[in-house]
């Protein structure tokens, strides 16, 4: 049988998360670029809009955004924009009959809790309903149906990843709020020019943001089915990309010997979660550039509290390589195609 090939397009490319997907969708055997469009600020051939990218044939002129032109020429579509513009311009071209998914922040919460942590109007209820939450490890089924997927924040992949195997196999009522230690490599936030990204304060520094008040929390909170109290603390690395998070939950102390064996089971069927052997650690170089993401635990004896790490590519299952894994299942592919690359080490 031959297969059906899905023309694609993507919204922001010259973004950071949306020139990733383009350099993965060139690589993916049945989709094909078909459509990039951005404010309209950067436009023209791929080779000048993204240098680094001029030698991938038969891509499309970078236009102004047009959503008629984009339902035209898309079978299925990503909008990378930032929150606040993306959700609006993911579900008017769903309602176009594209397929999209949408990597902001805009369609993952109900309007009442985005209002309260983006301080931003929301779309409307009924809008946001129509969105499935796309993480595959969690909701893969609902995702193969959906039109319109939400895909999650970066911050909010590691730390689901590193707690989800627990919902539902400890008692929450005995756990009691979970401090989640977040780092994120300086493309999480994006690439236009910020004062606190230049090279001059960012290098040689470290330190902590928003705290106490950072919009991944309820997105966190809502993906452990609201079972856990978490604490969140958000922190700059001065690198370029990476997200590393340590948790610390108080667990029943006679779990500890089969936690191994949970987090193994419960990712049997996961391509891109890599539960590590007992004693080794998950690093952001070991994930960089794929959709990978590393998880270890330990059980601290000491303080019987168990630490869970993971690692995640910002950019990588962060954002694109999580985006086209929701595609590849939207489209009936299988979700790891196009996203086999193995790390860059150094
Ligand atoms: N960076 C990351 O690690 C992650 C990002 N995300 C989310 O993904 C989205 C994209 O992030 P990121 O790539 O970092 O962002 P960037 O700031 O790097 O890029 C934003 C893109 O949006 C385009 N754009 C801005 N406004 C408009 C508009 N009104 N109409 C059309 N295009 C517009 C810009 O195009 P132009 O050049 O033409 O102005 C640019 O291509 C955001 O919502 C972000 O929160 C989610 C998870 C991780
Ligand atoms: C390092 C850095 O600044 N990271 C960003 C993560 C961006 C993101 O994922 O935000 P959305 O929820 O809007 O998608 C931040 O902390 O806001």
């Amino acid at each position: 049988m031959t297969q059906q090939r899905v023309r694609v397009g993507i919204v922001g490319p010259t973004g950071y998360a949306g020139m990733e997907l383009v350099r993965f969708i060139a690589q993916h055997p049945y989709m094909d670029v078909s459509y990039l469009a951005g404010s309209g600020a950067h436009t023209g051939p791929i080779g000048d809009v993204l240098p680094h990218l001029r030698r991938l044939s038969g891509l499309p002129t970078v236009s102004a955004f047009s959503p008629a032109a984009c339902a035209e020429s898309c079978d299925l579509a990503f909008v990378a924009l930032p929150s606040g513009e993306s959700g609006a311009i993911a579900v008017e071209l769903a309602t176009r009959g594209v397929r999209v998914i949408d990597l902001s922040g805009d369609l993952r919460l109900p309007g009442d809790v985005y209002r309260a942590w983006y301080q931003r109007e929301p779309l409307a209820n009924e809008v946001l309903a129509r969105a499935v939450y796309g993480l595959p490890e969690v909701n893969r089924t609902d995702i193969a149906a959906a039109s319109l997927v939400a895909n999650p924040g970066c911050y909010a992949t590691a730390a689901i990843l590193a707690l989800r195997p627990l919902v539902g196999w400890v008692d929450a009522q005995r756990v009691g709020p979970i401090a989640i230690d977040a780092k994120s490599g300086a493309t999480g936030a994006g690439r236009g020019a910020k004062q606190h990204l230049q090279l001059g304060e960012l290098a040689n520094d470290f330190y902590p943001y928003r705290v106490g008040a950072h919009q991944h929390t309820p997105e966190i909170e809502q993906a452990l089915d609201g079972v856990f109290r978490i604490l969140l603390t958000t922190q700059l690395l001065p690198i370029p990309r990476g997200i590393f998070v340590s948790a610390y939950v108080q667990i029943d102390p006679d779990l500890a010997p089969a936690v191994h064996a949970r987090y193994a089971s419960f990712y049997e069927s996961a391509p891109f979660v890599d539960v590590l052997p007992p004693g080794h650690v998950p690093h952001i170089k070991s994930v960089a550039g794929t959709n990978d993401c590393q998880i270890s635990i330990a059980w601290n004896e000491r303080t019987r509290i168990l630490q869970v790490f993971s690692a995640i590519d910002n950019l990588g299952k962060g954002a694109a390589g999580q985006a086209l894994q929701n595609a590849n299942l939207m489209c009936g592919f299988d979700e790891t195609m196009g996203l086999s690359g193995t790390a860059l080490w150094t």
